[in-house]
C-alpha cells in the first residue's frame, strides 16, 4: 500500500473526458497508468458515470468547462503533469456551423497550448484525426499508407481544416518554453475511424436498421477500403503515448502517428456488418438499383435542404456530399511507426474488439435511438 502511494504522483489532465473516446481514455488510464495520483475530467457535459470511479485509489476531479475560454483551460490545467487533449467538435453532417467548429477546435486547442506554456505543464498529446490527411477533395485513394507516405491533402470542409490546423499547432508548439524554464513536449495521434462501445453513428445504423426491418442497402462498392480502428487501442495508444512522451522526449516530440489495431481492412459499410450482422441485420446489395450517380444526387439534395430548411429547423442527415466522398474513397494505413517508436501493440485483438462491440450493440437493442 505505502508502495502505491509512493509511485502515485503524476496528475493528468483528459478534455472531452466524457465523449465517446475520451471516457475509454480516462478508464484506460484508471487501469493502466500505475503512477497516476489525480485524473482530471474535463468536459463541456459531464458524465454521471464519472461518480462511480470516484471511490478507487486515483483522485478522480470532474471540471465542467469549455475550452473555448481559455481561462477554464488555465485553471483546469494549472498543475497537471500531463495533458490529453482529446475535445473536439466532431461535426461532418452541418449540425454546427464553420466558425463554432473553428472555435473549438483551433481556438480551443490554442488555449490549452498556451495553458502549458503558462502554467509549466511539459506533455501534451492531441487527438488529431486521420482526416487532415485525407480523403482530400479529388478523390485520390491512400492505400495502406503510413506517416510517411506522400498524399496531396487538400481539404475544404471545417471539420478536416480545423484538425490540420489545430494538429499544426501542437507540432509546432512541441519544444517551446513553459513556465519553468523547460521545454514543451507534444504529439500527436491520428486515428482512423473509430468504432466500439459507445459509438453513435453505429447505434445510428443499428436503429435505422431495425426501423428498415432488419435491413441495410448497401451504398458504397464492398471494394473501397475505409480505415477503422477499435477505440479501446486509441485509449491504450494515448496512454502509452502519454507515458513514453515522458521518457523519450527527444524521439516523440513533434511526431505524428497514425492509431491502428488489427482491425480488417473493409468497407465502411461491411466493417459495420461485422456487428451488426450478429446483431439480427443483413446489409442488401443494391449497387445496380442505386447507381453512384444517383447517390450523389440525393446527397446534394439533402445539402440543399439542409440550407433551405436552416431558419425553421436543422436537417442533418447522415449522408451529404462530404460523408458520400469520405465513405466513397479507400483510406486505409498500414504502419508500425508506433511500435517502433513507443513499444505500441494493440491491447484488444480484433476477436476481443470485435465480440465486446457485439455485446455493447446488443445492449443498445432495447434502448430509444
Ligand atoms: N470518432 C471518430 O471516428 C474519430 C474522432 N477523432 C477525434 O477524437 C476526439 C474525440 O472524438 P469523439 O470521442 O468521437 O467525439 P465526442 O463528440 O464523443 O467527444 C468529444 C467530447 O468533447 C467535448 N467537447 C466538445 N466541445 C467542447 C468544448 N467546447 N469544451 C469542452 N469539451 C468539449 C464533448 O462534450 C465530448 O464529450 C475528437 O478530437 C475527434 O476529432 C479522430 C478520429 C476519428
Ligand atoms: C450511406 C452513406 C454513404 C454512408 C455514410 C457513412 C458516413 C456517415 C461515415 C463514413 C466515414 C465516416 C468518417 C470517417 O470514419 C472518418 C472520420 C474521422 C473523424 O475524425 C471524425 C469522424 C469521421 C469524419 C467519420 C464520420 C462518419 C463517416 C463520414
Amino acid at each position: 500500500m505505502a508502495e502505491a502511494t509512493e509511485i502515485r504522483k503524476l496528475v493528468y489532465l483528459v478534455t472531452g473526458g466524457c465523449g465517446f473516446l475520451g471516457e475509454h481514455v480516462v478508464r484506460m488510464l484508471l487501469q493502466r497508468e500505475p503512477r497516476l495520483s489525480e485524473l482530471r475530467v474535463f468536459d463541456l457535459h459531464l458524465g454521471p458515470w464519472l461518480e462511480e470511479l470516484k471511490t478507487g485509489p486515483v483522485r478522480v476531479t470532474a471540471i465542467q468547462g469549455d475550452v473555448t475560454q481559455a481561462h477554464e483551460v488555465a485553471a483546469a490545467v494549472a498543475g497537471a503533469h500531463v495533458v490529453i487533449h482529446t475535445a473536439g467538435l466532431v461535426d461532418v453532417f452541418g449540425r454546427a456551423s464553420p466558425e463554432t467548429i473553428y472555435e473549438v477546435n483551433v481556438q480551443g486547442t490554442k488555449n490549452v497550448i498556451e495553458a502549458c506554456v503558462q502554467t509549466g505543464t511539459r506533455f501534451l498529446v492531441y487527438t488529431s484525426s486521420m482526416e487532415v490527411v485525407g480523403p482530400n477533395i479529388k478523390g485520390h485513394p491512400f492505400y495502406r499508407g503510413n506517416e510517411d507516405t506522400p498524399y496531396e491533402a487538400v481539404h475544404k470542409h471545417p471539420y478536416p481544416c480545423s484538425k490540420a490546423q489545430a494538429e499544426q499547432l501542437v507540432l509546432e508548439a512541441n519544444g517551446r518554453e513553459v513556465h519553468g524554464g523547460l521545454p514543451l513536449v507534444t504529439c500527436a495521434l491520428r486515428p482512423t475511424g473509430i468504432y466500439g462501445e459507445g459509438h453513435q453513428i453505429m447505434r445510428d445504423f443499428y436503429h435505422q436498421g431495425l426501423r428498415l426491418g432488419g435491413r441495410l442497402f448497401r451504398a458504397i462498392p464492398a471494394s473501397v477500403e475505409h480505415g477503422r480502428v477499435y477505440v479501446g487501442n486509441v485509449a491504450w495508444m494515448h496512454v502509452l503515448v502519454a507515458r513514453e512522451l515522458q521518457r523519450q522526449t527527444a524521439l516523440l516530440g513533434g511526431q505524428v502517428y497514425f492509431c491502428y489495431d488489427e482491425s480488417p481492412y473493409k468497407s465502411y459499410e461491411d466493417f459495420n456488418m461485422e456487428f451488426l450482422g450478429p446483431c439480427g441485420l443483413r446489409l442488401v446489395e443494391t449497387r445496380l438499383l442505386v447507381p453512384y450517380w444517383l447517390l450523389m444526387l440525393l446527397a446534394a439534395l439533402n445539402a440543399l435542404l439542409q440550407w433551405l430548411l436552416r431558419p425553421l429547423l436543422l436537417y442533418a442527415p447522415l449522408l451529404n456530399p462530404y460523408t458520400l466522398a469520405v465513405a466513397n474513397t479507400t483510406f486505409t494505413v498500414s504502419t508500425d511507426k508506433a511500435r517502433r517508436h513507443f513499444g505500441y501493440e494493440p491491447l484488444f485483438s480484433w476477436e476481443d474488439s470485435r465480440s465486446r462491440t457485439i455485446r455493447w450493440v446488443r445492449a443498445v437493442e432495447g434502448s430509444a435511438p
